[in-house]
């Protein structure tokens, strides 16, 4: 095999509930995760050792300068458990060309880990009778992060535990959204940190967190102003303390018209929902022309996890 190119979504948390902080340093979770079309594109190719380049997509106007380019990158990391467990040398060229924004809270770095996993399986693997199935390959994903696991999955999918152990959720028909980019990104240690902060400063316990049954009923009817309604963060307050300019993102859509507004996981990227293809549209020309975002982007979702081309 010469090259493999596989295609990867970004994310949108439908619902983020974050339970109690545990003793491992993560703290256990509902996430909704719903895989949106903003793809990256990972390509593997046959080399003499393990390299690796970044690039902006065609198209797209996603800043790279953050992306790690040496062996720190997850898609490096993911290749090498992949030789690993194949007991081969990870002599692979890794090219990845991004339109998900870095650092923006739609597990861009965690789909470049899920494809590349897949294109270094598809690579060395036997094709006949693999040693490494689908399977296996979420439960290495989930050894480099807790999102990499839904980045192979794809749709909308349930995660428990620190989000890694997932379930498919029943969802009817397409959602249409609009994301607004910011410049630079948010931490996500940084902003699970400033939640627990926020809530031993009020005195909070941190609830255990329960799947919300009028967010289930809405994707299960492909109800857009339903879902709208029952979305939820709770990162989203500590991402608009760590980024108060948030707060006009937000504003400036719900002004706009969007039927649902929230911060993407950990931020900072705003995610809007329409109610239509036609409303998206409408919607994404009004929130560029406010200036209150570095980049306002379309997709739509549900779409499949990673994906040979
Ligand atoms: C917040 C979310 C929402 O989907 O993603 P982003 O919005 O950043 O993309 C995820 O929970 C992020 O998942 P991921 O980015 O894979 O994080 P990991 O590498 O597993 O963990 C990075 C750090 O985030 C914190 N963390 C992560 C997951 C979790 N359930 N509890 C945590 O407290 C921990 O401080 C951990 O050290
Ligand atoms: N392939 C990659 N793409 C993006 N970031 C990466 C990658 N590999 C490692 N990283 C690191 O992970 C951090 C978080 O990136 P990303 O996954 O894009 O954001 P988020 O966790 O907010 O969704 C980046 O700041 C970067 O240092």
């Amino acid at each position: 095999m010469t090259a493999v190119t596989v295609r990867v979504p970004a994310k949108v948390n439908l619902q983020l509930s974050v339970g109690p902080l545990r003793d491992d340093g993560y703290h256990d979770l509902v996430n909704v995760f719903h895989a949106v079309s903003l793809f990256d594109e990972v390509t593997a190719v046959p080399a003499d050792g393990l390299a690796l380049t970044v690039e902006t997509a065609r198209g797209s106007l996603v800043a790279v300068d953050g992306v790690p380019t040496d062996g720190g990158n997850l898609a490096a990391r993911a290749a090498v458990l992949v030789a690993d467990r194949l007991g081969v040398e990870p002599a692979v060229a890794i090219r990845i060309r991004k339109a998900i924004p870095v650092a923006g809270g739609m597990a861009g770095g965690s789909a470049d880990a899920a494809a590349a996993l897949l294109a270094c399986a598809r690579l060395w693997d036997s094709p006949d009778e693999p040693l490494l199935s689908r399977d296996d390959l979420m439960e290495l994903g989930a050894g480099l992060g807790s999102d990499v696991p839904f980045a192979l999955l794809g749709g909308t999918a349930i995660g428990i535990g620190r989000g890694e152990q997932l379930t498919p959720a029943l969802a009817r028909g397409t959602f249409h959204w609009v994301f607004a980019t910011a410049d630079g990104g948010l931490s996500t240690p940084a902003v699970y940190a400033e939640c627990d902060r926020l809530r031993d400063a009020q005195g909070e316990e941190a609830p255990w967190p329960e799947v919300s049954e009028e967010l289930m009923a809405a994707l299960a009817t492909g109800d857009a102003k339903a879902l709208g309604a029952a979305l939820s963060n709770d990162l989203q307050d500590a991402a608009l303390v760590l980024r108060p300019s948030l707060s006009r993102t937000l504003t400036a859509g719900q002004d706009a018209g969007a039927i649902g507004a929230l911060v993407s996981g950990s931020g900072p990227t705003c995610a809007f929902l329409a109610e239509n293809v036609e409303h998206a549209a409408d919607l994404a020309a009004v929130l560029a022309g406010e200036g209150v975002a570095k980049s306002v982007v379309r997709a739509s979702g549900p779409v499949p996890g990673a994906t040979v081309m």
